[in-house]
């Protein structure tokens, strides 16, 4: 895809404040520091447009970032952070759980795994819950650019192993410092949006 126009719309705690113009939507899903905004920044080919930090816990609200005006992106806090209070938490735990059920405009879920470690018990019970949805998923294990390429094939199989994926679901290995998996990541994308048209 082209990316003509990208633009930051508004961040939401609440279905109320979610954009209300109906177009589709992908939404990401990772722990914290997974790399999920750097994500939409890569397929955007934007800096800074969405908020990134080396320390875990930067993206706090669901935060919509929309696409020539075609679809848009929602970054999402993520999981798995246990310096945050309990209570604060519990309440992005609420706050995801609502979007993911609720949200009817989305098109699909873009699940991200660190490639370096097998999937956490939290990332497995993410997938299991994204499937219970019964939304495309797309996984992507990023920061594909941290281990050395003769490991790439070992490590893609203990991601697919351990969260036990369906065949359904592609696995894409991807970098945001390189770009690799970006042009994948959008042709599964584009394939979606026209899906549904
Ligand atoms: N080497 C490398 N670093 C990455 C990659 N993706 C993200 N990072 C780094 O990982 C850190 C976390 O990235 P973010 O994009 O902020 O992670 P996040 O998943 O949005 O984190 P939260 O908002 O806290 O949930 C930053 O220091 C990024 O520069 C990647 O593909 N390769
Ligand atoms: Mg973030």
């Amino acid at each position: 895809m082209k990316v003509i126009k990208s633009e930051y719309v508004l961040s939401a705690v609440k279905p109320a404040q979610y954009p209300d113009d109906a177009l589709p939507e992908f939404a990401l899903a990772g722990r914290s520091n997974v790399g999920k905004s750097s994500l939409i920044n890569c397929m955007l080919q934007r800096k800074n447009l969405a908020r990134t930090s080396s320390k875990p816990g930067k993206t706090q609200t669901i935060n919509f970032y929309r696409i020539n005006d075609l679809f848009y992106f929602a970054d999402v806090p993520g999981y798995g952070f246990a310096k945050v209070p309990k209570s604060v938490r519990n309440s992005w735990q609420k706050m995801m759980e609502t979007y993911f059920t609720k949200r009817e405009t989305l098109r699909g879920m873009i699940q991200l795994v660190d490639i370096r470690h097998a999937p956490s018990r939290e990332d497995q019970q993410m997938y299991q819950f994204l499937r219970y949805l019964e939304l495309p998923i797309m996984v992507v294990a990023t920061k594909v650019d941290k281990i050395s390429r003769n490991k790439w094939n070992k490590h893609a199989k203990i991601v697919k192993d351990t969260l036990q994926m369906s065949k359904e679901h592609p696995l894409i290995l991807f970098s945001s410092t390189t770009k690799m998996g970006r042009d994948e990541l959008w042709q599964r994308l584009e394939a979606l949006l026209e899906d549904t048209d």
